[in-house]
């Protein structure tokens, strides 16, 4: 949008602006379009005007950097160029339905999200509303604007808001929300697909005695050294590995039979007791040992997914009756 009173667009707009406020005296409505540019100009939405053929008449700075370009070379440039192929079709058909009608009533559409591609070929995700000016005569002809609302931070904050509320703060595994909506889905897949769904439930062995003796603080590495020993060992990308509940673990292995199940669970199991805890000034010698649980739902085995987890706890009771480190199979 230009600084001045008259707008720089093609052919004959500042007379458009005169006809839009005939009714004012010349020193106000100077006044007034200088005001309407200046917050146009400075507003924190982009802000651009576009004709019925969606030629890109106007616009005020911060649309220009968002569709990444020079006011300049936006003129006269179809804005459709600037819009992701996933919504371009559907704003060409509003536009061209508009435009065919006779009476030009009222557009009004969005805010809705689209994509839009800078000269760059980078992406801006923003809200976008489209309203025609309203009131135009026939000579100021069919004008629209469009708001743009930049969305990137909102988004980036939003999916670092979803992550917090997927994950566990301590070890970074998959939280116990996150547990419970994948173990729905998986079951559900299960059912459906008639394919296995394994559940290993990993409890560390005396724990409440590591903290006795070494501390709360060394307690939480622990269990951080023994998260990423478990994350280490999913075998595909669609297993998951969760905090259970304070020294407990849960994993997920969807298209997995018992047999395989107890394969993962082994090699957790070695290699946990394993672990040196050295590093955080443990003695050398130190161990940990943990026991395990592992549940398998195939052929209707169980009759829901929390059945499912009961077996798998309860295999994990026997592992910890019987002695601890060691790993036991739902009957
Ligand atoms: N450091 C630390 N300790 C935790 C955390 N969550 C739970 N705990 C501790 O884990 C211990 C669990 O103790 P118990 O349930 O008695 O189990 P255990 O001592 O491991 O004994 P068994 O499971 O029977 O082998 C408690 O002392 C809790 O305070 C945590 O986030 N950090």
């Amino acid at each position: 949008m230009p600084d001045s009173t008259s707008i720089e667009t093609k052919n004959g707009q500042s007379k458009k602006q005169h006809l839009l406020f005939k009714t004012l005296s010349k020193p106000i409505y100077d006044q007034s379009i200088t005001s309407i540019v200046n917050m146009i100009n400075f507003i924190a939405e982009g802000i651009f005007v576009i004709n019925q053929e969606g030629v890109i008449e106007a616009l005020n700075p911060l649309a220009a950097k968002f569709f990444g370009d020079s006011k300049e070379n936006l003129i006269g440039q179809k804005w459709f160029s600037h819009l992701h192929d996933g919504c371009r079709e559907d704003y060409e058909y509003i536009l061209s339905n508009w435009s065919k009608t006779e009476s030009k009533g009222n557009l009004n559409y969005g805010p809705k999200e689209v994509l839009i591609t800078r000269t760059d070929g980078t992406w801006l995700e923003a809200d976008l509303s489209l309203s025609s000016l309203a009131g135009l005569s026939a000579e100021t002809g069919n004008l629209i604007v469009g708001v743009l609302h930049n969305l990137t931070e909102h988004k980036k904050e939003y999916s670092e808001l979803r992550r917090q509320a997927y994950t566990d703060h301590l070890t970074g595994l998959s939280n116990r929300y996150a547990l419970d909506k994948k173990l729905q889905s998986n079951w559900q897949e299960s059912v459906r697909d008639n394919q296995p769904l394994s559940l290993i439930i990993i409890d560390v062995d005396y724990f409440k005695c590591f903290n006795d003796e070494f501390g709360h603080v060394n307690g939480d590495k622990c269990l951080q050294k023994i998260a990423k020993v478990i994350e280490d060992y999913l075998p595909t990308r669609e297993c998951i590995a969760a905090r259970y509940g304070g020294e407990e673990f849960a994993v997920i292995l969807p298209r997995c039979d018992i047999h395989n199940a107890s394969g993962i669970a082994g090699l957790i199991q070695q290699k946990i007791s394993s672990l040196s805890f050295a590093d955080i000034g443990l003695p050398a010698s130190f161990r940990v040992t943990v026991s395990q649980g592992i549940a398998c739902e195939q052929d209707g085995k169980h009759q829901t997914s929390e059945a499912l987890i009961c077996a798998a706890d309860a295999a994990l009771y026997t592992s910890k009756a019987e002695g601890r480190n060691r790993i036991s199979k739902a009957s």
